[in-house]
């Protein structure tokens, strides 16, 4: 065998641990798949002194110094967030190093700049890691599918947030208990508000949407709403009909007269418990990806942890360095299109309503009214209880969600209406 592939690793909290202890364990087999042997040149971490478990002389806290040695070839980032992940990988792509990112957040904001870069050092930039962990689905759909048009993506891609909503349902947790389980697992962000308001989830829907449409989406374009207002009252609406409340993320290309456009959501919501994706529970996630050819794909797996991620890791690392051993790049950017978002309040969607009311004659027809005034039909209502303690549970039709929202605004104003007690959007419902 010839001279080893020199690894920088920049990062080692949960993600970056696991490659490492995988790159030891798998030494063998991974010199075996690529041709020449995998060394770890250095790992930058910001407190040498809080890893012991590393070999002293490969610590360094001077991570441009690393990605930028002469003896380095490629480069592993985990360590999240912008900057300086941005500032590190530019500076390994034009130094010619490829590199292997786990990295949502940048990738989401900056996967254009970055890619060009990268094409111009002639060199490659893969991140499967960074959308639904372990499952391969960004390889899948940059090249197996890059001959068909995909038309929809939907899917569970937050591990954390999944996590919380399968505990609440399932044992009744709370919901501060639940995340502090999921933090401990190795799921959440460093800043777990990332996963709960929905900004990872955004994330990954902007990457899946630009590698699916060809078009660049940031998480800027994503309607985003996260699961802090998802409360133990909507978890149980939504048993009582049949259904279970996941934080999707569904990205649509929508053919229209003027051209198509790019409608990208990511928002809690109720399905049915029939409905596949009500099944993935804990961190495990699952993406559907519908394409004109194809039909329907599924891709399930673990999204978030150490080791599953890391897999994820290894998987790029080999891609990338059997092209360096050929001599090569690998899949390079997308030609992009310019493919304008539409607003969510365009978007069509069903909302399920559940309002305490005063059980007086008129209330319903009342309430029915404001869904009419506002251009939404509803499918189906139920009363529960009598007097004061009246619970009226609405399920719409399709309405564009700007229509819905108001009429939620409208409900808020009718004096019979005492609280608006759940709303959350429906989908997968026939
Ligand atoms: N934990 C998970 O399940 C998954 C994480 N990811 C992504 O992987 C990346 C890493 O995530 P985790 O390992 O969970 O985070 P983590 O917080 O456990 O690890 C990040 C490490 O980077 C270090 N670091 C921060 N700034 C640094 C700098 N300037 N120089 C050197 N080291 C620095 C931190 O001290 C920390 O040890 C993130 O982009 C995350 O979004 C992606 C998929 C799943
Ligand atoms: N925090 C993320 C980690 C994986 O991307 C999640 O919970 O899914
Ligand atoms: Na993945």
């Amino acid at each position: 065998m010839t001279a080893p592939l020199r690894v920088a690793l920049l990062g080692c909290g949960t993600v970056g641990g696991a490659v490492l202890r995988l790159l030891d364990e798998q030494a063998a087999d991974l010199a075996a798949r690529i041709g020449r042997p995998v060394q770890v040149a250095g790992v930058a971490v910001r407190r040498p002194d809080r890893h012991p478990e590393v070999p002293a002389d490969l610590l360094t806290t001077d991570a441009v110094g690393l990605v930028t040695r002469d003896d380095v070839d490629l480069v592993v980032e985990v360590i999240g967030g912008i900057e300086p992940a941005r500032s590190l990988i530019l500076a390994a792509v034009e130094a010619g190093k490829s590199v292997v990112s786990a990295n949502k957040a940048l990738l989401a904001e900056d996967g254009v700049a970055l890619h060009a870069a990268a094409a111009k050092a002639g060199v490659d930039l893969y991140y499967e890691a960074s959308v639904a962990g372990a499952i391969p689905l960004l390889r899948p759909l940059r090249e197996s599918l890059a001959g068909d048009q995909i038309r929809r993506v939907v899917g569970i891609v937050n591990g954390t947030t999944n996590y919380i909503l399968s505990r609440m349902a399932e044992t009744g947790a709370g919901f501060s208990e639940a995340l502090a389980e999921a933090t401990e697992l190795g799921y959440a962000e460093a800043d777990p508000t990332a996963d709960v308001d929905g900004f990872d989830a955004a994330a990954k829907a902007a990457i899946l949407a630009s590698l699916s449409f060809h078009t660049a989406v940031t998480a800027a374009d994503v309607h985003r709403e996260g699961i802090s207002a998802v409360s133990a009252t909507d978890v149980a609406r939504a048993a009582e009909i049949g259904c279970t409340v996941k934080l999707l993320a569904i990205c649509e290309r929508v053919p229209g007269e003027e051209g198509d456009t790019v409608a990208v959501r990511v928002h809690p919501a109720m399905i049915p418990t029939s409905h596949p994706l009500a099944a993935v529970g804990g961190a495990f996630n699952a993406v559907f990806v519908e394409a004109e050819a194809a039909g329907q794909l599924m891709f399930y797996g673990q999204g978030a942890g150490g080791e599953p991620t890391a897999s994820a890791v290894l998987g790029d690392l080999v891609a990338v360095a059997r092209n360096r051993v050929a001599g090569a790049a690998g899949a390079g950017p997308t030609a992009y299109a310019e493919l304008p978002a539409r607003p969510i309040a365009e978007t069509p969607t069903r909302y399920h309503v559940s309002l305490d009311v005063a059980d007086v004659p008129g209330v319903l027809a009342t309430v029915a009214t404001a869904f009419a005034e506002h251009g939404v039909s509803i499918a189906t209502v139920r009363q529960d209880g009598h007097g004061d303690a009246a619970t009226l549970v609405i399920v719409t039709h399709s309405a564009p969600d700007a229509a819905l929202s108001s009429t939620i605004a409208a409900l808020r104003e009718v004096p019979a209406v005492r609280g608006v007690t759940s709303v959350l959007r429906v989908e997968g419902l026939s």
